[in-house]
């Protein structure tokens, strides 16, 4: 379909979905409509079988998971268009229609602001009138928890600290590729996988210039991991998420642009209270690791090493087509885990996880810079906070082995007074803010 038929969409609805239960394979079917016709759009979504076939009322939970997947999936393909109404597909709860109000909003605010439009900051999505039939309860907070794994620092963080603390984890994935295929590896845990393509159409829209931008992939991967969670007899989905995703880049039009906007507490909140309305789940998700800063998490990580030889948690990995191998050690992702990693490891350590020095590079000064404050806004990416960064750059320059690093000198030199300050009063190793952690888990991260 050509550009400024797109340009001219004026809804967006969800004509259907649909699940076989002896494959897995769920169908989610989109489209784009306007005054030139329709563009359909249809995603698959292959969940993992349990050994025995499920109860009515298991395959009920379950339906009700999807319904909220449905429509939260479907912002991948509401971007080619932005069209000005979202229509939906059935009455929904109070809790569910906020959810997905702060999808299309909050979740796209980074696309919006990149792309200017700024109507889609106040998109209120049409919920067809009626009520919906109460969700039957159903109480899995005392079965094995699946955990999310992404191949990074923070999840595996989360399964040792699961393991250890004897709640018999499951690591999920979505779309597993090599790096998390090695994790899970390395784990010498048995995982499960769901399957997710979106439709090709998509690419094709976009390869000729349809819109495009950056979506909520964690509201999307949360609620597949809660289906395969509820329709495998398993627990609580255990997320990675932490402290620093609640903070926005910056501030368009009186609006919070949040890069990580659905790993932030607000979307976990949400997500919540939208399964528990809904579908009747009393814990389905959390954070583990809300409570903590990026640099808390490093520090823990540092304590692991069995996943040296396999953790990434550079983005450029993890894309569809031309994924990098590992780090690719050029990204503000690669430089904010380096610098969170380095005061915490040996130099010779860091060197092998990431397969080179970034603190010995020169050309990585300008992102740095960006990192710590001192030009620019925090990047599009998932980093930590900028006082994060500045604590781990005085702790790299209190020690022998990093204080002579061409890029910890050069920045030593070029953060302000008032950062120092700030970061020598930091609480960034104090665990606080708001979380949704059961009480049962609450141990898990003390040794
Ligand atoms: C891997 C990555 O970072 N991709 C972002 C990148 O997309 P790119 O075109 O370079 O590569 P692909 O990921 O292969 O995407 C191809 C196209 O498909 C679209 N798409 C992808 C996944 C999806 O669920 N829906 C889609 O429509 C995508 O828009 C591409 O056109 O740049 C994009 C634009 O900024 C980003 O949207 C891509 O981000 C992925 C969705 C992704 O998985 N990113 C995570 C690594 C990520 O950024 N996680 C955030 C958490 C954000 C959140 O709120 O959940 C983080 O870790 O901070
Ligand atoms: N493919 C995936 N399947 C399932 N969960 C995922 C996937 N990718 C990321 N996640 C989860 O989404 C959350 C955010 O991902 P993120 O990339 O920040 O975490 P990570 O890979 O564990 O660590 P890092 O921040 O070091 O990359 C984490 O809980 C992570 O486990």
């Amino acid at each position: 379909m050509p550009n400024e038929q797109l340009r001219r969409m004026d809804a967006f609805t969800f004509p259907s979905y649909s699940i076989d239960l002896s494959t897995g394979e769920a169908l989610f079917d989109y489209a784009l409509t306007g005054p030139d016709g329709e563009q359909r759009f249809t995603e698959v979504i292959t969940l993992p079988l349990p050994a025995e076939p499920p109860s009515d009322e298991t395959v009920a939970t379950l339906g009700r998971v999807l319904e909220l997947l449905h429509v939260v999936a479907g912002v991948s393909y509401y971007k080619a268009a932005a069209p000005p109404r979202l229509v939906l597909p059935a009455p929904l709860g109070p809790a569910a229609a906020e959810l997905v109000t702060a999808v299309y909003t909050r979740g796209l605010a980074e696309y919006a602001y990149r792309n200017q439009l700024p109507h889609v900051l106040e998109l209120v999505p049409e919920v067809p009138p009626g009520s919906v039939s109460p969700a039957r309860e159903y109480d899995n907070s005392d079965l094995r928890p699946l955990s999310a794994v992404g191949g990074g620092k923070d999840s595996i963080v989360s399964l040792e600290a699961l393991r250890r603390a004897g709640f018999d984890p499951v690591p999920f994935s979505v779309n597993p590729n090599h790096v998390i295929v090695s994790v899970n590896e390395a784990s010498g845990l048995a995982p499960l996988a769901a399957r997710r393509r979106l439709d090709p159409v998509l690419f094709d829209l976009n390869a000729a210039g349809a819109r495009n931008g950056h979506i909520p992939v964690t509201a999307i991967n949360s609620l597949i991991a809660v289906a395969t969670a509820v329709l495998n007899g398993l627990g609580p989905v255990v997320m990675s998420n932490e402290r620093s995703a609640s903070d926005p880049n910056l501030v368009w039009n009186g609006h919070e642009i949040n890069h990580q906007w659905s790993k932030g507490v607000e979307a976990e909140g949400l997500l919540r209270a939208a399964l528990a309305e809904h579908a009747g789940l009393t814990e389905p998700y959390f954070s583990l690791l809300r409570s903590l800063s990026e640099l808390h998490i490093a520090r823990l990580f540092a304590a692991i090493d069995r996943y040296d030889d396999v953790v990434t948690s550079c983005n450029a990995a993890f894309k569809l087509r031309d994924a990098s191998e590992r780090w690719c050690r050029d990204c503000p992702k690669c430089r904010f885990v380096f610098l969170a990693m380095a005061p915490f490891m040996p130099r010779e350590r860091i060197i092998h996880i990431f397969g080179g020095d970034l603190l010995a590079d020169e050309a990585q000064i300008p992102g740095y810079r960006e990192l710590l404050g001192v030009d620019g806004h925090k990047p599009f990416e998932c980093v930590g906070e900028v006082e994060e960064s500045v604590v781990a750059l005085s702790l790299l320059a209190e020690q022998g082995q990093w204080r002579e690093a061409p890029v910890v000198r050069a920045l030593v030199d070029a953060v302000p007074e008032t950062a120092w300050s700030a970061a020598a009063n930091s609480d960034v190793f104090t665990p606080g803010g708001p979380n949704h952690i059961p009480p049962p888990y609450t141990k898990s991260l003390t040794p």
